[in-house]
């Protein structure tokens, strides 16, 4: 099985994009990995936001105006733990985060959609865990949500991050629930049960919108 080959340079046409979402480790990049083991180019919100506060960043010095200088850690780079305490358990801290990283978050996200598209890429798959919560999902034609049960997302976020769990159940609690998500997608991944059975959900959706054979 394969993905179809990008077009030829200067072919009419137009890339499927597909805005994958989900919660706070329902398990978005472990299916954003099926995706570029396809070939099939991931845009990843996490990582574009790691980078728009990077020192010398407009966002970093905004962080540091909003949070003060104790937000900065010993190698000068924003103490990411430290800011995520905060805005995980205050709603009003995290609006403001918000607000100085997602506009620089989007026009990223946008530069490197462009370029994929001129590249003739067929697919492209836009990882945005608050895809809408941002109001991000025009910019994709199509929508996924991966989803698992509260339970299960608790235990693999406690595990993963080794959280307590007053602490993982804020995170989750400061995004939109899950189940309104998978209500508001056009598609829903399954992820309560193995990796290879949301692999086998993945598949029989790209081949139904023509992604694969
Ligand atoms: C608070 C920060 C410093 C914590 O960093 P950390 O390295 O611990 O976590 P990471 O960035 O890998 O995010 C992990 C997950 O937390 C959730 N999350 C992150 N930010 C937010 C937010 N503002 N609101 C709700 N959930 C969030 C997402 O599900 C994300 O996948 C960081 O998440 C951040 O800068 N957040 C603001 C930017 C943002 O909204 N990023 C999400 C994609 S745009
Ligand atoms: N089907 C599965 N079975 C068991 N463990 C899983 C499954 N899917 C994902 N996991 C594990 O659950 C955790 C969360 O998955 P992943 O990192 O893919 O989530 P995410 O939605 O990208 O999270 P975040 O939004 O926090 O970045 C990881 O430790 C991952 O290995």
């Amino acid at each position: 099985m394969s993905s179809l080959p990008a077009a030829k340079k200067g072919e009419c046409f137009m890339s499927l994009v597909i805005g994958l979402t989900g919660g706070i480790a329902s398990g978005k990049s472990t299916v954003a990995k099926m995706f570029t083991a396809l070939d099939i180019p991931v845009i990843d919100a996490d990582v574009i936001a790691r980078e728009v506060v990077e020192p010398g960043e407009a966002s970093y010095k905004k962080i540091i105006e909003v949070f003060g200088k104790d937000i900065v850690g010993a190698d000068g780079s924003i103490d990411r733990p430290k800011l995520g305490s905060i805005i995980f358990s205050n709603e009003e801290k995290r609006e403001q985060l918000n607000q100085i990283v997602h506009p620089a978050v989007r026009q990223r996200m946008l530069a490197k959609k462009e370029t994929y598209t001129e590249q003739g890429e067929k697919c492209i798959v836009l990882d945005i865990p608050l895809l809408f919560e941002g109001k991000l999902a025009s910019l994709a034609d199509k929508t996924v949500v991966v989803f698992v049960d509260e339970a299960t997302q608790l235990e693999r976020l406690m595990e993963r991050n080794q959280l307590r769990e007053q602490e993982a159940m804020d995170r989750i609690k400061s995004q939109m629930p899950l189940a309104e998500k998978a209500k508001l997608a056009d598609e829903v991944i399954d992820n309560n049960h193995s990796v290879e059975e949301s692999k086998k959900q993945l598949f029989d959706l790209l081949k139904k919108w023509e992604v694969m054979e």
